[in-house]
């Protein structure tokens, strides 16, 4: 089944099967998570940095793939599982990416492949929503511990020439593991935000249905409703 945007907020707030961090509220769609490109992205042909100097911009010349890292690190339980989708915006302009799958207990930052088939250079701000994660609950749960791939992929980031600055953000510890990912979204602004936003929606919930009128009209109701009920069971004996 797959997850709508409540389901993603219910399950980022309970983060026992779902952590993101860092997590950008107005990316969740309706059935999607959108993730933003990190300016930690190489070109595949020459392994060199895709990103300007100033940091600013991934650059992606004609008929050339660059993959880039998300800023976001995802961590998911053996009941969720996902899969990454090119934004209509990216396409739009030519590019494509490899749609490919998130397994469940993955933890780590996802490298995406993006490709310009075109004949034209292509920039991604960096900092911009490019790539698309739909979430899907498992009909029974993936079994206990099957984790194929080494968070963040080191297996493949080591194919780059990686700067000295870029290596010591790839080594940090708290994207390459489950706790690291889940305490660093429950610290933050944004996980609060969520947090008081929902208890912000009980509470007006709980003071709808506590109001003494509203509370005196439904009791009226499940009265009527029962005694019509134990009324109609008299007249049938
Ligand atoms: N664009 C993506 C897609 C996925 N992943 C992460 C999350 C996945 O749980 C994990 C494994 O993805 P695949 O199984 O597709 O990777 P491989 O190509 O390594 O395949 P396999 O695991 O079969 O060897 O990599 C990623 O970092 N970037």
């Amino acid at each position: 089944m797959l997850l709508s945007n409540n389901d993603i907020k219910r399950e980022l707030i309970k983060a026992k099967n779902l952590a993101i961090y860092p997590l950008k509220v107005e990316n969740i769609k309706g059935s999607s998570i959108n993730l933003t490109a990190s300016k930690y992205a190489w070109n595949i042909s020459d392994k060199k940095s895709a990103v300007t100097e100033n940091d600013k911009k991934i650059v992606i010349p004609p008929n050339s793939t660059v993959c880039i890292f998300t800023e976001e690190a995802v961590w998911v339980s053996r009941r969720i599982g996902g899969t990454y989708h090119p934004r209509v915006s990216l396409v739009s302009k030519g590019l494509g990416n490899i749609s490919t799958t998130l397994d469940p207990q993955w933890y780590g930052l996802s490298l995406v492949a993006v490709n310009n088939p075109t004949s034209n250079t292509v920039e991604i701000k960096v900092g911009e929503a490019f790539v698309s994660v739909m979430l899907y609950y498992l009909k029974t749960p993936a079994t206990k511990g099957i984790i194929e791939n080494q968070a963040s992929r080191p297996d493949i980031y080591s194919r780059f020439t990686i700067s000295d600055d870029e290596e010591i953000f790839l080594a940090e510890q708290w994207h390459r593991n489950h706790h690291g990912i889940v305490t660093k979204m429950l610290n933050s602004e944004s996980y609060q935000y969520l947090y008081k936003d929902k208890m912000k929606f009980l509470t007006s919930i709980s003071n709808f249905f506590g109001h003494n009128f509203i509370a005196g009209v439904l009791g009226g109701l499940i009265t009527t409703i029962i005694g019509g009920i134990i009324i109609y069971y008299l007249g049938m004996n």
